[in-house]
Formats: C-alpha cells, sequence, structure tokens
C-alpha cells in the first residue's frame, strides 16, 4: 500500500459516485471475465470456432445492463452516454431468444456471487427490466450537465483474442471527465513488455477530478475507500532510452506506421523498438501509463474521416491527468468531451507531462513530411 495513502481526505468529492461506479464496474468485470475465460477454455478444447463473438455479446449487453441500472438507482437524473442499445435483443428471432436466454442467465450467476452489491446497486430481475436498462443508454452528451460515458466492454478484439480488455466508466459534467473507473480483468500487474507480464491478474484504476489516480486489485471484496488503495503516478522519463510507448494491437484502429517514424524521432532505434513498444488492446493503455509502466501513449489515425467515440477515451483521459501526465489529439489540444457521443478531433497522444511537448513536435514532424510527400 501507499505512503501516500493516509493523505487522502476521507470526504472527498464525488465519493457516492465513485462508490456506486466501482460496484458496478467491478460486477461486470466479474461477469465479462467469466466469458472472457470460457472462451480461452474452448478455444483451448477447439469446441468453439475462433470468429464466434457470441461471449463478447453477451458480455456487453449484460455489462451495460448492470451499470446502467447501478446508476438509474442511485442517479436517477443523471444521463448515460452507452455503447449499446437494445434494438436486436427486442427482435422476435431465435437468434435473439438465445442471446437474451445467455444475457440473463450469466447477470442472474453473478448478481449471486456479488450478492453483498445488491443493497447498493440493485439487481435485474427479468429481460424486460434488462432491455429498459440497456436501453438508459442513449444520451447524446453535450457540454452541459451531468452524464456517464460507458463502454461495456472496451477491446472487443482484444476480448475475442482472449487478449486485453477494460469496462470503463467515467462520469462527465459540462463536458469536462471528473470520474473515471476502468476494471481490467486480464492485466496482469507488472508490465515491463510484449513478452514480459508479471503479477497477479485483474486491476481496477479509478480517479476523481482533483483526488488523484489509484490502483486496487479486482480481487478486493467490494468497494475499497481511495485511501486504502494505492495512488499511482505518471512517470518523468524523458531519455530517449528508457522511453517506452503504448499501442493498439489492431492495424485498423491506429496506424503502426506512423508510429514507428514518431518512435524513430523520439530515439528508439531498431534494436530498442520491441522492448520500448508495448501493444495492448483497451483502454488498459491508460491504465498502464497512470501507474507508471510506460511514458507515452500513441494513437495515430488510420483513416482522416474516423471520429473517436467518448466512451473510449473518457475515464482514461482522467486516468492519465490524475497521475500527472497529459492527452491531447494529433496536434496535442485536449480531448473536449462536450461535443456529443464522438470527439470532434482526430487520434490521441498521451504522455508524462516532461515528454508531452516532443511527442506532439514529432507527431507533427512526421505528419507534416507525410503531407509533402
Ligand atoms: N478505425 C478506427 N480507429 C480508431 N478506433 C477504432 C476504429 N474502429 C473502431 N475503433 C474503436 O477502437 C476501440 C478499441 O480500441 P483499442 O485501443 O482496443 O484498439 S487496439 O486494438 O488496441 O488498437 C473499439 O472499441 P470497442 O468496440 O469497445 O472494442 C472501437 O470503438
Ligand atoms: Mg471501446
Ligand atoms: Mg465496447
Ligand atoms: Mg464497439
Amino acid at each position: 500500500m501507499s505512503t501516500t495513502a493516509n493523505t487522502i481526505p476521507l470526504n472527498h468529492p464525488y465519493q457516492k459516485e465513485l462508490e456506486i461506479a466501482t460496484l458496478a464496474v467491478k460486477r461486470a468485470s466479474v461477469l465479462t471475465k467469466k466469458l472472457s475465460d470460457s472462451i480461452a477454455i474452448t478455444q483451448k478444447t477447439g469446441t468453439q470456432i475462433k470468429d464466434d463473438k457470441s461471449p463478447v455479446t453477451v458480455g456487453d449487453y449484460a455489462a451495460q445492463a448492470i451499470i446502467n441500472h447501478a446508476i438509474k438507482i442511485n442517479f436517477p437524473e443523471d444521463e448515460i452516454v452507452g455503447e449499446e442499445d437494445a434494438d436486436t435483443l427486442r427482435e422476435d428471432t431465435e437468434e435473439s431468444k438465445k442471446l437474451n436466454w445467455k444475457i440473463s442467465e450469466i447477470i442472474n450467476e453473478v448478481q449471486v456471487e456479488t450478492e453483498s452489491y445488491n443493497k447498493k446497486i440493485g439487481n435485474l430481475d427479468d429481460l424486460n427490466e434488462i432491455f429498459d436498462s440497456i436501453d438508459l443508454g442513449t444520451s447524446q452528451g453535450g457540454s452541459k450537465g451531468r452524464y456517464w460515458a460507458l463502454d461495456p466492454i472496451d477491446g472487443t478484439k482484444g476480448f475475442l483474442r482472449g487478449d486485453q480488455f477494460a469496462v470503463c466508466l467515467a462520469l462527465i459534467e459540462d463536458g469536462k471527465v471528473v470520474l473515471g473507473v476502468i476494471g481490467c480483468p486480464n492485466l496482469p500487474e507488472i508490465i515491463l513488455s510484449n513478452e514480459d507480464m508479471t503479477g497477479e491478474v485483474g486491476g481496477l484504476y479509478s480517479a476523481v477530478k482533483g483526488v488523484g489516480s489509484y490502483y486496487v486489485s479486482l480481487a478486493t471484496d467490494g468497494f475499497i475507500p481511495l485511501a486504502e488503495q494505492e495512488k499511482i503516478h505518471m512517470t518523468k522519463t524523458t531519455s530517449p532510452h528508457e522511453l517506452k510507448v503504448v499501442e493498439g494491437v489492431e492495424k485498423g484502429h491506429s496506424s503502426h506506421s506512423t508510429q514507428s517514424k514518431i518512435k524513430r524521432i523520439l530515439g528508439f532505434n531498431s534494436n530498442t523498438v520491441g522492448r520500448q513498444t508495448v501493444n495492448l488492446d483497451s483502454q488498459v493503455k491508460y491504465c498502464v501509463l497512470a501507474k507508471g509502466q510506460a511514458d507515452i501513449y500513441l494513437r495515430l489515425p488510420v483513416s482522416s474521416t474516423y471520429r473517436e467515440k467518448i466512451w473510449d477515451h473518457a475515464a482514461g483521459n482522467i486516468l492519465i491527468y490524475e497521475s500527472g501526465g497529459k492527452v491531447g489529439d494529433i496536434n496535442g489540444t485536449p480531448l473536449d468531451f462536450g461535443k456529443g457521443r464522438y470527439l470532434q478531433s482526430q487520434g490521441v497522444l498521451a504522455g508524462n507531462a516532461e515528454i508531452f511537448p516532443a511527442v506532439v513536435k514529432a507527431v507533427s514532424d512526421v505528419l507534416n513530411e507525410t503531407q509533402d510527400e
């Protein structure tokens, strides 16, 4: 536990929001971890074809139902910008029936396993309640008022590969993120390189505006007050040989070739680039950065028309700021979460406060050079 732990005020802002968000994300993390483990087992035994997307679909809907319900019963005035809606589930088809059965079964199972949470975040009893809860996620967001941004499973592709994924929830007020909670069910505590990831698997990362960023094992029971969690910090590293970059796995989500050019400008060479790059799906990238296990996150756009969704970055954004880092678009301009369900800007860069200006400069050099070609 951190030596600075006792400096956290017991009555920090957003205490109730943090407790509810934590219990909801934890319950959803238990659920998605079960599904993720079931994919790993069936893949090993060969009983399931690799591109069967049903576990991730069940997980997406079930996790959104659980988290939306927790928000609704505690903060009935708040809106939710959620990734999913229940339109498909309401269809009268055999496929939907099968899916619905699986969704209610796993929700029931997890509610029994985490029964002590029911007092605070309630429970879902029937399918209509589940559909209605999923459909609470239709808010358009914006620059006024209070709403939550939810990605019930971020890193769908990672989930299906048995790699990294995250349950991500953020609270936004007047377009600014004020709280973020990320459950990382498959994330080892120590990330050294693509080949070297060790320690306990499963982490919970939380940040509250003005209070800080914190880590606690997902295996802990219930809500652990921030004073008892580990306070985490970004690095201050600027030395080219010590820098570590996190980037995505999917080449369709970020431009690995542009990122290679940027890394070269930052001083990486062909001998060190492997050790200095860690590829991870989902917002676990922000968590690894906030915990001081990497210094830079590069997400250079592959297409000029793609706009990032707010639920893909809101929780990670506050985690970086509250641990002492910076986040921006390809120009280094802070991300604006008050423009609706999408960001208007392109790409994402994050880094420790010392290295961030050099990253923005390297990105600008590479993008200008590409334009001239
Ligand atoms: N073209 C393109 N560019 C950028 N981002 C895209 C693109 N297409 C999809 N997405 C979104 O990427 C989300 C997953 O991001 P990751 O960080 O996991 O991608 S990566 O595999 O690690 O590169 C993923 O979130 P989930 O759907 O929740 O998995 C998508 O919202
Ligand atoms: Mg996502
Ligand atoms: Mg998702
Ligand atoms: Mg998606």
